[in-house]
């Protein structure tokens, strides 16, 4: 049987931000059903990825595609259509303050759709239901936890039943509880809804325990990927240093500076 494609496929993609080169020569492809995290060294370009994938940003050399369609030659329809097979959460999941948890979710469904009522409320019930928070519909952001507010903005971004989810530090600014929650939530709405998944996170355990496949993304380039547990046995010194969380290998501690010796003094020690 041929092997299915890829839902998003990166194909020698170079980007980045005005005459500034962010991601070079990177490959990678996003297989359906799966979840992918994308992690590695701050500023190594994790959210320029997601950025290409959402088509915020286009590549200056290679191809973004998705589902097999270039996102460069896309017209305004072309994109509205591929978009609205994205859900995203932003970073701290970025809810509508001034309205309801019901509201926020029923958010996208008001924008991109022209449902009835009666079907909006049962979709966003539905969807609340999905991350334990059918009972929290009347609240407002401001009336619920950290964790909770988290599970409301994943529910509103699967209320359009996209293809795949984007996740741009779901877990930032979590406790350890409400981490694991949402991370689980991740992994079995993933499997439940037939979602492929793409998490940018800096949160190497939950991270692991979740994701089929990992990027490793460092100064512009995917410089390995695989299972967790390959990547756990990488002997490349960069993923090395990342997962066993040291504090110095190639990623240094100390910043670029004069020698201990000129800024304090010679024989100050
Ligand atoms: N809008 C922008 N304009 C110019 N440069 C940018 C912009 N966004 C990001 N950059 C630069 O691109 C590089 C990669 O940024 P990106 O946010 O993709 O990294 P990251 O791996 O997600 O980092 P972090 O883990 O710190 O969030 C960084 O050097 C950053 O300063």
């Amino acid at each position: 049987m041929p092997a299915t494609k890829p839902l998003i496929e990166l194909r020698e993609l170079s980007c980045g931000y005005g005459d500034r080169v962010v991601l070079q020569d990177v490959n990678l492809q996003v297989r359906r059903g799966e979840v992918l995290a994308i992690m590695g060294t701050s500023g190594g370009g994790k959210t320029t990825v997601l950025r290409v994938i959402g088509r915020q940003i286009l590549p200056q050399r290679g191809q973004a595609l998705f589902d097999g369609q270039d996102l460069s030659t896309l017209d305004r329809d072309g994109l509205y259509a591929v978009r609205r097979r994205m859900g995203v959460l932003f970073q701290f999941g970025a809810l509508f303050t001034d309205l309801s948890v019901f509201e926020n979710v029923a958010f996208p469904l008001r924008e991109h759709t022209d449902l009835p009522e009666s079907m909006i409320r049962d979709l966003v019930l539905m969807k609340l239901n999905a991350v334990g928070l059918r009972g929290a519909r009347d609240l407002m952001p401001s009336e619920i936890s950290g964790g909770m507010a988290r599970r409301v903005a994943l529910a509103r971004a699967i209320a359009l039943d996209p293809d795949v989810v984007l996740y741009d530090e779901p877990f930032a600014g979590l406790d350890p509880i409400s981490l694991g929650v949402a991370a689980r939530l991740i992994r079995e709405l993933n499997d439940a809804l037939g979602l492929t998944s793409i998490i940018v996170s800096h949160d190497l355990h939950e991270t692991f325990a979740i994701a089929d496949r990992v990027a490793f993304v460092a100064n512009g380039r995917v410089v390995a990927q695989g299972t967790p547990q390959e990547l756990m046995a990488s002997e490349d010194p960069l993923v090395h240093q990342f997962v066993h969380a040291q504090a110095d290998g190639p990623v240094r501690f100390h910043q670029p500076a004069l020698p201990v010796a000129q800024d304090f003094g010679v024989g100050a020690f």
